[in-house]
């Protein structure tokens, strides 16, 4: 779905982008002045009076696209010289302006164009490899009981006042990302909490953005197919933590990179630990007798709150987004009431009750996003004191994405689950068993009791576990991980409708029975 644009519209001058970004201005330019009032770097986006922005990719160059844009309303074109040379041997005939990495002008030229140079908005960006989504609905759902109005960017969905429009990306493109923050600006938002994805810092998207205030929550094995390595992938999170991207931080030391972040970073730093750290701006102790109730001392304030979400890493999520509150001018007794809000995040933690009169066994089924190693392992250890009975986690791993990270992820899932039914993920281009093979094998690699069962096809695999849930008795678990809040499987370029929420509670209301 492409990004929605604000209802007024002003017109930009395309000389005036021109001159913005240091492009030569051609005779064109000077000659016959022309406008534009919107930019997008999809073809398929194209609203008439728009910039297309033809940019190099990995696997095709926008040039390409460029006869369609113009068939869709473009005026005139952004692109490098290879994009320009492409146009010209196309026929295409409209005036361009060429840079020599356009990418990197376009959020310049994205602001310039939606009005959003001089922000409005206070801005939250949360970056981290796990954590984002959940600690940016504690922070928006905070702010709205506190009576701001609050826009949302993530991986789940864009809100904007009442209207919520799923998410393709994470982090926008800078050309969606200024276009949603006019609309939010134009329906009176005051503060935006977004997620700023690595892939986003690496590829220019919130260029044009300055923060107010940026989080960072850890940092642990994900996107290595993107990055080329660890160092690599946080380099691209640093970004976020310099002057020309946020004003001040919050940093969680929980993790060496985190603590790297809070010693290099150029920007005031306040960190937060829920480790023993006696140096951090804000600690956490946890009471042993109730998990999910903490107390967070900053040097002179002390605050007794508790998590509405289960596990030790929603108690760090749930700190993190109080601190962010306090950083924001909220003050003690707001953030007491505000943070016991439970922001209800899709798919991360989410129990899923079998309807009608169909008992469940008195199992505990769980839908999660845990797809990394980390996450794995944080979800399952979450799950352990609730369970009275077998702990079953199904999983697999995603195709065309970061491969290390399938060995990790079935070996943290053999570390705790009692049952460990391996399956697909998104297999995407991918053989979907070798990318199972590759997550047993990782579960085969840690000398565990725990029972590896390996079953191709998603839904059998829900309903094996439910079985083998059930067998293990009352008080047993069953989590499902890794898709989370997303509603479709991607399989050889198709998306097949499916939910695991949807799967699980089936498979609870058929006592498991395959289909
Ligand atoms: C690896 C990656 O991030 N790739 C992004 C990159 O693709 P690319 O350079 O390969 O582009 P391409 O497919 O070769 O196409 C070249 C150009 O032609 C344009 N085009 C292409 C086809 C067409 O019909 N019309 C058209 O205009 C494209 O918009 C693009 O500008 O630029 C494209 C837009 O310019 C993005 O859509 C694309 O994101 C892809 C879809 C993607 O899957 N990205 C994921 C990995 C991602 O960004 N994930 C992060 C992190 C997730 C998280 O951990 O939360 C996220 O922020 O979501
Ligand atoms: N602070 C944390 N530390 C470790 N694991 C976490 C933390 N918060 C959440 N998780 C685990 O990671 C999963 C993903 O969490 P969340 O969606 O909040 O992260 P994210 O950073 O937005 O991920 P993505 O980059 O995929 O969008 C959760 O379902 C949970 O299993
Ligand atoms: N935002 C994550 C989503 C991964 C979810 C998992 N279901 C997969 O397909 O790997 C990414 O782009 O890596
Ligand atoms: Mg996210």
């Amino acid at each position: 779905m492409s990004a929605p644009r604000p209802a007024s519209l002003t017109s930009s001058s395309l000389r005036d982008l021109a001159l913005l970004v240091g492009a030569s201005t051609d005779d064109w330019i000077d000659a016959d002045d022309l406008f534009v009032t919107g930019v997008t770097l999809d073809s398929r986006a194209v609203r008439p009076g728009d910039l297309y922005a033809a940019l190099p990719g990995s696997t095709a160059h926008g040039a390409d696209f460029a006869a369609q844009a113009s068939e869709a309303g473009a005026v005139a074109v952004l692109t490098d010289a290879a994009g320009l040379e492409r146009l010209r041997a196309d026929g295409v005939d409209l005036p361009v302006v060429a840079v020599e990495d356009p990418r990197s002008v376009l959020g310049s030229i994205a602001a310039r164009i939606y009005g959003t140079t001089d922000q409005g908005l206070t801005m939250v960006g949360i970056t981290g490899t796990n954590g984002k989504t959940t600690t940016a609905y504690l922070v928006a759902s905070a702010l709205d009981v506190l009576g701001h109005r609050t826009g949302l960017i993530g991986t789940v969905e864009t809100r904007i006042g009442d209207e919520r429009i799923k998410s393709v990306r994470t982090t926008p493109e800078s050309t969606d990302l200024h276009s949603i923050l006019a609309v939010m600006e134009e329906r009176d938002t005051d503060t935006c909490v977004m997620e700023v994805s690595s892939h986003a810092l690496s590829q220019h998207r919130v260029d044009g953005v300055v923060y107010d205030l940026a989080l960072f929550t850890n940092l642990s094995q994900d996107h290595l197919d993107f990055h080329a390595d660890m160092e690599d992938y946080f380099s691209a999170k640093a970004q976020l933590f310099t002057p020309q991207r946020s004003a001040r931080a919050l940093v969680c030391v929980d993790d060496g990179w985190g603590r790297r972040l809070a010693q290099e970073s150029a920007v005031p730093v306040t960190t937060l630990t829920t480790s023993e750290d006696q140096s951090a701006d804000w600690r956490v102790s946890v009471d042993a007798r109730e998990p999910a109730r903490f107390l967070l001392r900053g040097r002179d304030i002390e605050l007794d709150l508790r998590s509405a979400l289960p596990g030790d890493f929603n108690v760090a999520n749930t700190a993190m987004a109080a601190v962010a509150l306090l950083l924001l001018g909220e003050d003690t007794d707001a953030v007491g009431r505000a943070i016991l809000t439970d922001p209800h995040v899709p798919g991360r933690m989410e129990k899923v009750i079998a309807s009608g009169d169909s008992a469940d066994d008195g199992l505990l089924a769980v839908v999660d996003y845990a797809h990394t190693p980390d996450a794995v392992e944080a979800a399952l250890a979450a799950l352990r004191p609730s369970t009275a009975g077998r702990l079953v986690v199904v999983l697999g791993a995603g195709g065309d994405r970061d491969r290390g990270k399938r060995h990790g992820m079935g070996r943290a899932a053999a570390g705790t689950a009692d049952v460990v039914v391996i399956t697909d993920d998104n297999p995407r281009g991918e053989d979907a068993a070798q990318i199972r093979a590759a997550v047993l094998e990782g579960a085969r690699s840690l000398d565990s009791s725990s029972l590896l069962v390996e079953v191709a096809g998603r839904r059998d695999a829900i309903r094996q576990a439910v079985r083998l849930a059930r067998e293990g008795g009352p008080g047993s678990v069953v989590a499902v991980v890794g898709k989370g809040h997303e509603t479709g499987q991607e399989i050889a370029g198709v998306i097949h409708p499916f939910d695991d929420r949807d799967e699980l509670r089936a498979a609870l209301e058929d006592r498991g029975v395959s289909s």
